[in-house]
């Protein structure tokens, strides 16, 4: 099922949370909205399910305008943070709750079938008969899918259903999510803050701030051609520097990149860990290692610039480096914007 949002408005009281927000989600397409707290993507995602009215534009599913599809008649599944399950229930009577109260008749052996296939899917086979306090929160929001896919919805809705979770369990469920993705072709929105499940898990990511679009596009897009400061810091790891532009050439402290576009005048160049490096001598920005921070797949670097800048930057795991050590910071790659 496609779905089209049309210069959606949504205003509560005299507060705009959605200032005309345009998109297309094409049939089985996997959509992140990211975007920092209040920047209105559960809104946005409320409209979409019908649970919220835009009061402005237009959602469509296929050609069909929403307004005139009762939410019931939607064919939508919901993943919430905190959309719990029924205690009272074991997990299988979770999963059959929304095809015992649906319109479409089913025989309890067909509705026993379902849930099998479903404990199957979400790989939760033997733990029908458990109660949501006997397993994992990993398990009850797996648990919650299921439930959400029981009644065989054409759009599934998530919202931070990882939230509440542990990094490693998260980025489990979040490889899982995108295999049943795959392996259903569900048209699917998911809102998260959190960058890197949106760039790991969505065909497309739509960054969000104060209600409108700043930028759309794969995970690819985002990350190598951010249109603005906004999306190169949101999307994290953005070390900046001051620059300055003269004929289309940006100075950042001695090193020089070209600027295609950009005005004479002060500017701002952002670069992430993975593309600086550290010399002793040579163009670039001059700096003092604070910190060198041993990880599992490297070694980062924290530098202070003479502006008093922190500067991260990833080196080899063996790069001879100690803190103290003072030398420059080069610039493989920079994105640079006009000064804010
Ligand atoms: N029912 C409501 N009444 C008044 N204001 C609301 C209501 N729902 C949301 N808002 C406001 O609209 C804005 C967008 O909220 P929304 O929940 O869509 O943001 P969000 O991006 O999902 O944020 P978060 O990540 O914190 O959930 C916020 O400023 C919020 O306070």
């Amino acid at each position: 099922m496609k779905i089209t949002l049309d210069n959606v408005v949504k205003t509560f009281n005299t507060f705009r949370a959605v200032r005309g927000v345009s998109l297309d989600i094409g049939s089985g397409e996997l959509v992140a909205l990211l975007g920092p707290s209040g920047s209105g993507k559960t809104t946005i995602l409320r409209m979409v399910a019908g649970l919220e009215y835009a009061d402005g534009g237009q959602i469509r599913f296929g050609e069909e305008d929403a307004t005139d599809i009762p939410v019931r008649e939607r064919g939508v599944g919901f993943v919430f943070q905190h959309y719990a399950l029924f205690p009272h229930m074991t997990v299988g009577d979770n999963i059959a709750f929304g095809m015992k109260v649906s319109k479409k008749k089913r025989s309890p052996a067909e509705i026993a079938a379902r849930v099998a296939d479903l404990l199957r899917l979400v790989r939760l086979e033997g733990l029908g008969d458990r109660y949501p306090a006997q397993i994992s929160g990993g398990q009850r929001q797996r648990v919650a899918l299921a439930r959400a896919l029981a009644v065989d919805p054409k759009v599934l809705l998530l919202d931070e259903p990882f939230g509440a979770l542990d990094a490693n369990v998260r980025r489990e469920l979040r490889r899982w999510l995108r295999e049943i993705h795959d392996e259903l072709g569900i048209t699917t929105l998911f809102v998260t803050h959190d960058q890197e499940e949106a760039l790991d898990l969505a065909d497309r990511v739509v960054i969000l701030k104060d209600g409108k679009i700043v930028q759309v596009g794969t995970p690819e897009e985002v990350c190598r051609t951010p249109v603005n400061a906004f999306v190169m810091r949101f999307l994290g790891d953005a070390n900046h520097f001051p620059a300055t532009i003269s004929g289309e050439v940006a100075s950042i402290g001695g090193a020089r990149m070209p600027a295609p576009g950009l005005v004479d005048g002060a500017a701002d160049a952002y670069a992430r860990p993975g593309d600086l490096g550290f010399s002793l001598e040579g163009d670039g920005v001059a700096a003092t290692i604070s910190r060198v921070l041993d990880r599992p797949d490297g070694r980062r670097l924290i530098a202070v610039t003479e502006a008093g800048e922190h500067v991260e930057l990833d080196v080899a795991p063996d790069a001879p480096v100690k803190a103290g050590a003072r030398g420059v910071i080069t610039l493989a790659r920079a994105h640079i914007f006009p000064a804010a």
